[in-house]
């Protein structure tokens, strides 16, 4: 099939806004741009990163050929000689899960986080290397989000200065770390410390768990896949796993001891480091999971905006130029635009606030090196609010792409059902997210709570310093483009949240018994935490159109699409900005007829807004959402792949299709 006609060109030539200029926006610098795109480029165009067949791949396959892909990775790497960014990069587009996922964003990580340098030194260059590979092994079969109720020990031993790792139960077995099925050799694992009889809390333990020579598990070690997951290829190329120990013994120096340690007489110490230092780690993990969000959902998005201006259904029929009527392109429905354009708004906002998370993380490390450790608190409340309410986003915008793209969304070759099975367990690790929405709560009732002493609130909780202001003042919006204004927007968003939170506060005081009254108003307490992350999501928006943005019309567009996701998201939660009296009905349908308008500035642009997320036909593995747009032959010609047709008459047709139709059942040997 050679056809080089861009059945998007017209779609593409409507573009009111300089792409190009755009592309940098996504990106984040032209230089960002200019190496995303060589290393999109170089991977696309090597045959050892081919990903076509992944769904039709037996388990066993598919593991084998991510190992393949992950060792070819760290050849090329290496004889290319590639520099960390073009190697994070490189991984990017690879788009394959395996071991080296978790032994680079978490094994990794957790050695610097929590081991001291000389650990460091120790360990980093071969993990660095890859002469060891690692997994982060904390979740068990009985406990994830509790982590402090993990039950496997690491008990003192002061006779032969070492620790005796065990699993005392089976709920006790470590469960779910990836890379760790079949392929990790050491594991930062976390246990119950133990020591002169006394329990010290879950602390962090490296140790070996297969040899370095045979890969045979070392002695006392039972560990395996724990099976199958969720969709056809997706995590599945991951070998997530289980793992039990018999009294494994580790030298006492194994103990990750930046934070507290254990002397050779068995004495537990404390360092003078604050034990949130760890909330580093994950203030770290839980960035880039913010921007994998912008990244899924921009993923799907681009599929379904391209596939939804190929499509065409009913509709008047119009002549075109050789007398044929041709039908709507579902694009141009008024429904198909108010579910698709809110997620294309929601993607670029996700962008931005990501990048600004990556520059928080930066900011926060220095301080830290500083030793200043004030904003510790805020920024760990604010990186799991959004963590958990874009993966939660991106992962309902997934699906709702694929229903976006009809029936031709679940096929495989959409690439829609491995995308939305490989990203939304983001929702569950790393935190889940309700979970992770009720320790935002609950910071920010402490918040709310030092109000009184006279504590001001910083940075992404500034605005509950205006509490006097925001619960008293009223939104001026009298006409459809009285909303076209970031501080009525934002104003809104901030008087709702602070509303809610007030609210979650007034009600918490009416309980005897503070722990019930959390547990009771939980409901509650999560909605106005998500109030608040939205808060954030739409003021960093705001606060990127303040910055110099070049390129003729861009600014304007991405205005529209600020506006987009805050008017729909005031649509989405009308409940609460009305039961907080935040907005009038009347203004609420203010918004609505604001939403439309908006939608129609979208529409000729719709095409070269997600051309702007320049991904490669290669990374979106969509025959829906090829670049050129020419659908219908690539789903024809996928069809032909699949295994099923490699017979005209199936395997089994003598056994049990035959014997069915020639009424020989009660004769066949079923
Ligand atoms: C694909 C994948 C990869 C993973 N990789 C790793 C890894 O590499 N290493 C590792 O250690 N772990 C890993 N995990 C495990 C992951 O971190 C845990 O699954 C996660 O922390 C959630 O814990 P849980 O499974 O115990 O859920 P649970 O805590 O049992 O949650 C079950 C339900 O209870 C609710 N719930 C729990 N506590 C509360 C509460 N206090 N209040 C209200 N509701 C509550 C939750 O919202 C959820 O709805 C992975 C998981 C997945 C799915």
């Amino acid at each position: 099939m050679e056809d080089t006609v861009d059945h998007l060109a017209h779609e593409r030539s409507k573009a009111q806004f300089n792409v190009e200029e755009m592309k940098i926006i996504w990106a984040g610098s032209l230089h960002a741009l200019q190496v995303s795109d060589r290393i999109a480029k170089l991977v696309a165009s090597d045959p050892g990163f081919g990903k076509e067949n992944r769904a039709v791949l037996s388990r066993k396959d598919l593991f084998k050929s991510a190992l393949k892909k992950a060792a070819y990775v760290w050849k090329r790497i290496n004889e290319l000689g590639l520099s960390e960014e073009e190697t994070s990069w490189l991984r990017f587009y690879v788009d394959e899960l395996a071991y080296d996922y978790v032994h680079w964003g978490m094994f990794v990580p957790a050695i610097k986080g929590s081991a001291t340098e000389e650990q460091q030194n120790k360990w980093l260059p071969l993990a660095n290397t890859m002469q060891i590979i690692g997994t982060y092994a904390q979740t068990e079969l009985g406990h994830g989000s509790n982590v402090r109720g993990l039950e496997t020990t690491a008990t003192f031993d002061p006779v032969t200065d070492e620790f005796i790792i065990h699993s005392p139960t089976l709920t006790s077995s470590k469960w779910w770390p990836g890379g760790l099925g079949k392929v990790a050799t050491h594991a930062v694992v976390y246990a119950q410390l133990i020591t002169d009889g006394k329990e010290y809390g879950v602390n962090g333990f490296l140790v070996q768990i297969r040899s370095l020579d045979d890969h045979f598990p070392l002695p006392g070690i039972t560990v395996g896949d724990i099976g199958m997951k969720f969709g056809s290829g997706a995590f599945n190329s991951m070998d997530n796993g289980v793992l039990r120990f018999d009294r494994v013994r580790i030298p006492r120096n194994q103990m990750l001891m930046r934070v507290s340690k254990v002397t050779r007489e068995g004495k537990y110490v404390e360092s003078n480091i604050p034990k949130q230092i760890i909330y580093g780690a994950m203030v770290y993990v839980r960035q880039t999971i913010v921007a994998d969000a912008s990244i899924a959902l921009s993923r799907a998005v681009c599929i379904a905006t391209r596939y939804s201006a190929v499509r065409r259904q009913f509709g008047s029929p119009q002549n075109d130029q050789n007398g044929n009527g041709i039908e709507t392109q579902v694009i141009d429905y008024k429904t198909q635009q108010s579910r698709l354009f809110p997620l294309l708004a929601s993607a670029y906002a996700f962008r931005f606030v990501g990048e600004w998370l990556k520059w928080l993380y930066t900011d926060l490390i220095q301080k830290l090196e500083g030793n200043d450790f004030s904003t510790l608190p805020e920024v760990h409340a604010c990186t799991a609010g959004l963590k958990s309410l874009t993966t939660s986003a991106a992962a309902d915008g997934i699906e709702e792409s694929r229903k976006l793209c009809g029936g031709h969304g679940y096929l495989s070759s959409s690439g829609l059902p491995e995308l939305y099975a490989t990203f939304v367990p983001a929702c569950t690790y790393e935190g889940d997210n309700v979970v992770l929405l009720l320790q935002v709560s609950r910071f920010l009732m402490k918040t709310i709570s030092q109000l009184q002493s006279g504590k001001k609130p910083t940075g992404t909780t500034a605005y509950i310093g205006h509490v006097e202001h925001l619960i008293q003042c009223g939104c001026n919006v009298k006409k459809a483009e009285d909303w076209l204004n970031l501080c009525v927007i934002l104003e809104a968003f901030e008087a709702r949240a602070i509303r809610l939170l007030v609210a979650c506060a007034e009600n918490l005081t009416k309980f005897a018994n503070p722990l019930q009254g959390f547990s009771e108003l939980s409901p509650d307490l999560v909605e106005a935490a998500v109030a608040h992350c939205q808060v954030i999501v739409v003021s960093k928006f705001i606060e990127k159109l303040q910055q110099n943005i070049q390129g003729i019309g861009v600014k304007q567009l991405l205005e529209t699409l600020c506006y987009i996701y805050s008017l729909n998201l005031i649509h989405k939660h009308l409940g609460d900005f009305l039961s907080t009296r935040s907005i009038t009905p009347k203004q609420a349908s203010l918004a609505s007829d604001q939403l439309r308008s908006l939608y129609a500035k979208v529409r000729p642009n719709a095409i070269a807004l997600v051309d702007a997320f320049n991904y490669t036909d290669h990374f979106l593995g969509s025959v829906l959402g090829s670049y050129d747009g020419n659908v219908y032959p690539k789903l024809y010609e996928e069809a032909w792949k699949d295994p099923l047709n490699e017979s005209v008459v199936p395997d089994g047709y003598h056994e049990n299709i035959r014997p069915v139709l020639k009424q020989q059942l009660q004769n066949a040997r079923l």
